[in-house]
């Protein structure tokens, strides 16, 4: 495995194409695109890396898989009244199908479900005691108490936050969202911001990869039916509109970050995150995608074999 990731590093480094880094959000835009790093992780807890692995990077969009989570913890079925099931076909920032679909978003890994989820899980809470939730549920699955928000990429976000506005706004409208607009966007960018390196991403999915069980610590986090359930939806909807090129290309459940991070999982086999920050023309990282290619096709991870 370790020569594997070490292949994987120095055959990746020649790449000249590596995407685009993110710039409307303008803390993202900073950040050099010539950084590429790997982790994997075992369901005992056995972990591989290989280069920079442990450098910490917003991992924006892959937050909504631990948002998902909580509120399925939280409201349990009841969740799919705020969001739907189904593949958007769209980008993720995208506001077309709200309006055909009287504001309900399509799935919880687009901004707009991934914000009618944060709503669901504030509950009439502060945002305040939502986000110290969030963040003690992604320490704990993770078992990493260092684990913070970056607070500039937050506030960067919220200064930035037309076109998130608008979908929270007519969400709203159709009565979709019962909290305050700015509290819950407040709260999505937060949690959004998180900042975590590849080792501890690929430790945060392990219960996604042993029924719902974190194996190193012995504790469930979900059932079995659950995690079989979420990573359902990161196969089908984690990737926006790239998500039947995601399945083609690797065949794992993933989910992407515009901070050009990717959680994949191999259910059985091990938890795997990748992270390059150049995104290709759908926010979903470019070298990333390509190194968990080469990463199944080597090991033969994918859920559809060879
Ligand atoms: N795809 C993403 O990672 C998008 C998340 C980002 N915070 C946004 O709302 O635009």
């Amino acid at each position: 495995m370790q020569d594997c990731l070490d292949d994987l590093v120095l055959a990746l480094s020649a790449e000249k194409n590596r995407g685009k880094v993110a710039d409307y959000i303008p803390q993202l835009a900073h950040v050099d695109p010539n950084q590429f790093g790997i982790a994997v992780c075992t369901p005992e807890g056995q972990m591989y890396s290989a280069g920079q692995a442990d450098t910490l990077f917003s991992i924006q969009s892959i937050s909504k898989v631990f948002t998902l989570t909580m509120a399925l913890g939280k409201l349990g079925d009841g969740i799919w009244t705020h969001v739907g099931r189904e593949p958007s076909g769209d980008p993720f920032n995208s506001i077309v199908q709200l309006e055909h679909e009287s504001g309900k978003p399509r799935n919880p890994f687009i901004n707009a479900g991934a914000i009618a989820v944060v709503d669901a899980i504030m509950m009439g809470h502060e945002p305040k005691e939502t986000l110290a939730e969030i963040l003690n549920f992604v320490r704990f699955i993770a078992n990493d108490t260092s684990i913070c928000f970056d607070h500039a990429v937050a506030a960067s976000e919220m200064a930035h936050r037309d076109r998130n506005a608008s979908l929270a706004h007519f969400m709203k409208a159709f009565g979709r969202l019962r909290h305050d607009v700015d509290k819950v966007l407040g709260t999505y960018f937060h949690q959004c911001s998180i900042a975590m390196s590849c080792e501890q991403l690929a430790r945060a999915g392990l219960f996604l990869v042993s029924d719902g069980v974190n194996e190193t610590t012995g504790i469930r986090v979900v059932s079995a039916q659950r995690a079989r359930r979420i990573n359902s939806l990161m196969m089908m909807c984690g990737h926006y509109d790239g998500s039947g090129e995601f399945a083609y290309r690797v065949g794992l459940p993933g989910k992407s970050g515009v901070g050009g991070g990717i959680l994949a999982i191999a259910p059985g086999k091990g938890s795997i995150a990748v992270w390059s920050p150049g995104l290709d023309v759908l926010g979903n990282s470019y070298l990333g995608t390509r190194a968990l290619e080469r990463f199944v096709q080597h090991t033969g991870w994918s859920v559809f074999g060879h």
